[in-house]
């Protein structure tokens, strides 16, 4: 059995006037903490991790780690497309005493399927900890194959669990068939949450679940429990939802959402990313609206 299961919470980096407003994100940290869900990965890609600074992201994993106080694992994210490179931000990040780290396949420069298994091979010489593969094609550029991901497991001793946001329904089936057993499956489409668990992944990691996390969560335990029926009545209450959350680049919308519902200070992205347009805003308004109070 893999070592990761349920839902996992891409939490966003709040900012203020420019800067990483540490306040809301420790508010936002205590806040999850107890709503249920198995875990964070800070500095994914709704966390914003390529216009953070490595200052920055020090402070905000301390912050992180203090704020949540050993309830719930913290993963981070580590992503790069040059193999060194990557492997001095593992490193840099062991001290702090994270659980893991999400990595992307390399972008921009292409690797082939064997050049992604070095990739990951190298890096888990960095370190002990879980390393969860991040295989999300529509922003890297490049796809990789599931036989590439199982010779990745099969040849390293930390990578146990794999993000998959392939956007590719027959892909993504053939690996939850063919998965070794020590592979936790999670998927990061949010659209796809409950009929990937209902093919046997061990959770997710979604963006779309800082809102109505509550029902996410039901979701996720209907499912570990084997009730489909109520699990199902529970994911319709939140799935029309979704696509207004990634119709805009993400986290716009969702920074959007959480400043109207009071927990963030401010919606703001950095560049360049910016802010939802005003038609989106007023969807999001109803949406807020129609959630429970937090
Ligand atoms: O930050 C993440 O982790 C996620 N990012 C995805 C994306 O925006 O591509 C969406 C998913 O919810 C988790």
């Amino acid at each position: 059995m893999g070592t990761m299961e349920g839902l996992y919470l891409p939490l966003v980096t709040p900012f203020h006037d420019g800067h990483v407003d540490l306040d809301s994100l420790k508010g936002l940290a205590k806040h999850y903490s107890s709503t249920g869900v198995s875990g964070f990965i800070m500095l994914g890609t709704t966390g914003e991790s390529p216009t953070v600074e490595p200052d920055e992201q020090r402070a905000i994993i301390e912050t992180t780690l203090d704020a949540v106080g050993g309830a719930l694992p913290v993963y981070v994210g580590v992503s790069g497309n040059a193999t060194r490179q990557v492997a001095r931000g593992i490193a840099a990040f062991e001290p702090l005493g994270v659980a893991g780290y999400l990595v992307a396949t390399p972008y921009y420069n292409r690797p082939s399927a064997s050049g992604m298994v070095a990739h990951y091979q190298a890096l888990t010489e960095e370190t002990e900890r879980t390393v969860i593969v991040y295989n999300v094609p529509y922003r890297t550029g490049v796809n990789l194959p599931n036989d590439a991901l199982f010779e990745i497991v099969a040849t390293t001793r930390n990578v146990r669990a794999v993000k998959d946001s392939t956007g590719n329904i027959v892909q993504s089936l053939d690996l939850l068939e063919r998965a070794p057993a020590e592979l936790s499956v999670l998927t990061g489409e949010d659209p796809l949450y409950f009929t990937s668990l209902a093919n046997g992944a061990a959770g997710g990691i979604l963006a779309a679940s800082h809102l109505a996390v509550e029902t996410f969560v039901a979701v996720t335990r209907a499912m570990a429990q084997q009730e489909l029926v109520r699990a199902r009545e529970a994911w319709r209450r939140v799935s029309p939802m979704i696509p207004k959350l990634f119709g805009e680049a993400n986290p716009m919308p969702l920074k959007y959402a959480l400043w109207r519902q009071g927990l963030l200070r401010s919606p703001e992205c950095r560049l360049p990313l910016t802010q939802v347009s005003d038609g989106l805003a007023a969807t999001l308004d109803e949406i807020v609206a129609s959630l429970p109070h937090v």
